[in-house]
């Protein structure tokens, strides 16, 4: 890589936002172009470099998202499924590169990001960190191994800011079981018990999900079987794992050509 690339943050003034800036900040080839956020936000116009405390850059806040298509050559989001959709209708103009890490994503939302994806490189993953990523592929062989022996639970726990549930990264593990034994997830999966609810159906996926003060994100696959059980657990203790992964998508984005790749493909792990 011989020249320095332009990223975008968007969500830059939110817990995610900041991060990256950060491992942006340490990064010897990319470098930050722009920094947006929601209109309305209370901190636009404020330097986002003072904001992620890596020192002043002159970068403000904006949220103009023209800036981002016209001063980047790839953005990383880490918003709200309503400013990644307000992005990738920003960007479809331009051939700038996406990382976008947003959670919650509905149908429609999802199927714009695909239509971006057919023009420029795109990397959506629920979680950037490495260790979550080996632990996909691990619950695709343990899936693959302990079905009909085992019953399969998801249990997840994050912070008590967190807005949508069960985490994008619960549902990601409960794809990689269904992409393992061939199955659609809206079929399978139980995302709330309450009452009578009777014994256990077979086949099924249970998503359990705990919100409270400051967890990172925790997730736990659990196989339980008769007289043992495995449980696939990976816990996050800081946010800098996200971040870096995402910081080195969107280095690997560079090389790729238009398509939508998820952070299994940037690790090789495909
Ligand atoms: N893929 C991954 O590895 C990870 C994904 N996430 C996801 O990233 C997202 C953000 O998480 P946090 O930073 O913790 O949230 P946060 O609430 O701290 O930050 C979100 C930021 O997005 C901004 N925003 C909201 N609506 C917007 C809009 N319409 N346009 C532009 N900006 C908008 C907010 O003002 C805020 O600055 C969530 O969906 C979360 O689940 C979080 C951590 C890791
Ligand atoms: O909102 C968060 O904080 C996180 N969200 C992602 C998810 O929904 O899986 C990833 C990580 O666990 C943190």
């Amino acid at each position: 890589m011989n020249k320095a690339w332009r990223v975008g943050v968007h969500g830059a003034g939110g817990r995610m936002g900041r991060a990256v800036i950060q491992a942006l900040h340490q990064h010897p080839q990319l470098s930050l172009s722009v920094a947006t956020d929601a209109p309305g936000s209370s901190l636009i116009g404020t330097d986002s470099g003072e904001l992620a405390g890596v020192g002043r850059n002159a970068v403000l806040l904006t949220d103009q998202l023209d800036q981002a298509a016209a001063q980047c050559d790839v953005v990383i989001d880490f918003s709200r499924p309503q400013g990644t959709l307000l992005l990738v209708e920003a960007l479809a103009a331009s051939d700038v590169a996406l990382v976008t890490g947003t959670t919650g994503l509905a149908a429609a939302e999802q199927a714009k990001l695909l239509e971006l994806a057919q023009s420029r490189p795109v990397v959506q993953a629920a979680n950037f960190s490495v260790g979550v990523n080996v632990c996909v592929k691990l619950t695709e062989m343990a899936a693959r191994i302990m079905h009909g022996m085992a019953d399969i639970e998801i249990i997840e726990a994050h912070h008590k800011h967190k807005v949508d549930a069960p985490s994008g990264t619960a549902l990601r593990l409960g794809q990689a079981v269904c992409d393992a034994l061939d199955q659609n997830l809206d079929d399978v999966a139980v995302k709330s018990r309450d009452g009578n609810i009777g014994p256990r159906p077979d086949g099924t996926i249970g998503f359990s999900t705990v919100r409270g003060g400051d967890i990172v994100g925790e997730h736990t696959v659990l196989f339980a079987a008769e007289g043992e059980r495995v449980e696939i657990t990976h816990k996050a203790s800081s946010r800098m794992n996200f971040a870096t992964g995402a910081v080195r998508a969107a280095a690997w984005l560079r090389e790729q050509p238009a398509g939508l790749y998820d952070m299994t493909h940037v690790l090789g792990l495909e």
